[in-house]
C-alpha cells in the first residue's frame, strides 16, 4: 500500500503539489494531467527520489524519508522517460547485471539472459548501449529494472520515445507484471487498462476515480 498524506512540494519558491493525500492499494494505477500539473514530481514521491517539503509518503509501512528510505527506494522501481537517464554501464548486459551486483557471478549471467531474451535484447547483450536506438534504450532501461524485481514500478512517461509497436509491447509487458505499477502518461488510451486513475491539475489532484470517469474528467477541463 502507498500512502501519501497531506503532501506539498516545492521547489524553491514554486509549489507544485499542493496538499495531495491519496492511498492506493491498486495493481494498475494512472496519472494523468496537464504539462507541469506535478505529475513527475508525484511519481519520484513514491520511491523518495523526491522528499515532500511536507507531508509523507509511505510503502508498505516504510516512510520515504529517514532511515527506511533506502529501502523504499529497492522496494520502488523507477523508469524515466528519458533512458540515458538512468544507463549507467558500457554494454547493454552490463546494465542488466548491476543492478544484480549483490549475486553471484554465475547467478547474474543467467538472470541477465533470461531479461535480454524477455526483452528481445538477447542480440545486443554486449553492445553499447549508448548506441541502441531511443525505443531499444527504453526497453534496456525497463529490463534493468525489472530484473532487480521491485514491489512496485512507477514508471514516468516510459513510451514517450516508442514506435507504436514497442509501445505496445511495453504497454503490454506493464499489464502483465505481477507487481503493482504507477503509470504517468500522456496516452489516454493506455488509460483505459488502469483499476484506478489520478488527475493532476495545476498541483492538485481534482480527480480520482474510474478510468473511463477519469479520462473524461481530463478531456473536459482541458478543453476549458
Ligand atoms: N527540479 C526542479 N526544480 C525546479 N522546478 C521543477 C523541478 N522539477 C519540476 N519543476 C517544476 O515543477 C512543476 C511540475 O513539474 P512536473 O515535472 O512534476 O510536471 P509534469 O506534470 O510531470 O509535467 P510534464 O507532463 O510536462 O512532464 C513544473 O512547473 C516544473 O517546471
Amino acid at each position: 500500500m502507498i500512502e501519501v498524506g497531506a503532501v506539498t512540494h516545492r521547489y524553491g519558491d514554486r509549489t507544485v503539489l499542493r496538499d495531495v493525500t491519496v492511498t492506493l492499494t491498486e495493481h494498475r494505477v494512472g496519472v494523468i494531467g496537464a504539462n507541469g500539473s506535478g505529475k513527475s514530481t508525484f511519481a519520484r514521491l513514491l520511491n523518495g527520489l523526491v522528499l515532500p517539503t511536507s507531508g509523507s509518503v509511505t510503502v508498505d509501512g516504510l516512510s520515504t524519508r529517514g532511515r527506511s528510505g533506502a529501502q523504499v527506494r529497492r522496494s520502488v522501481g523507477f523508469v524515466f522517460t528519458d533512458p540515458d537517464a538512468q544507463i549507467l554501464m558500457p554494454t547493454v548486459a552490463e546494465d542488466v547485471a548491476f543492478g544484480l551486483r549483490d549475486l553471484p557471478a554465475s547467478a547474474v549471467a543467467e538472470r541477465v539472459a533470461e531479461a535480454l531474451a524477455s526483452f528481445g535484447l538477447a542480440g545486443h547483450a554486449d553492445h553499447p548501449a549508448h548506441l541502441l536506438s531511443g525505443g531499444q534504450k527504453q526497453l534496456l532501461a525497463l529490463c534493468s529494472v525489472l530484473v532487480t524485481e521491485p514491489k512496485v514500478l512507477v514508471c514516468d512517461e516510459p513510451t514517450t520515445l516508442l514506435d507504436r509497436r514497442n509501445t505496445r509491447r511495453v504497454l503490454t509487458l506493464l499489464s502483465e507484471l505481477p507487481q503493482r505499477v504507477v503509470l504517468v502518461t500522456h496516452d489516454l488510451d493506455a488509460m483505459l487498462a488502469m483499476d484506478r486513475v489520478l488527475v493532476f491539475d495545476d498541483g492538485r489532484l481534482v480527480f480520482d476515480g474510474l478510468p473511463a470517469d477519469a479520462v473524461a474528467f481530463y478531456v473536459e477541463i482541458s478543453s476549458r
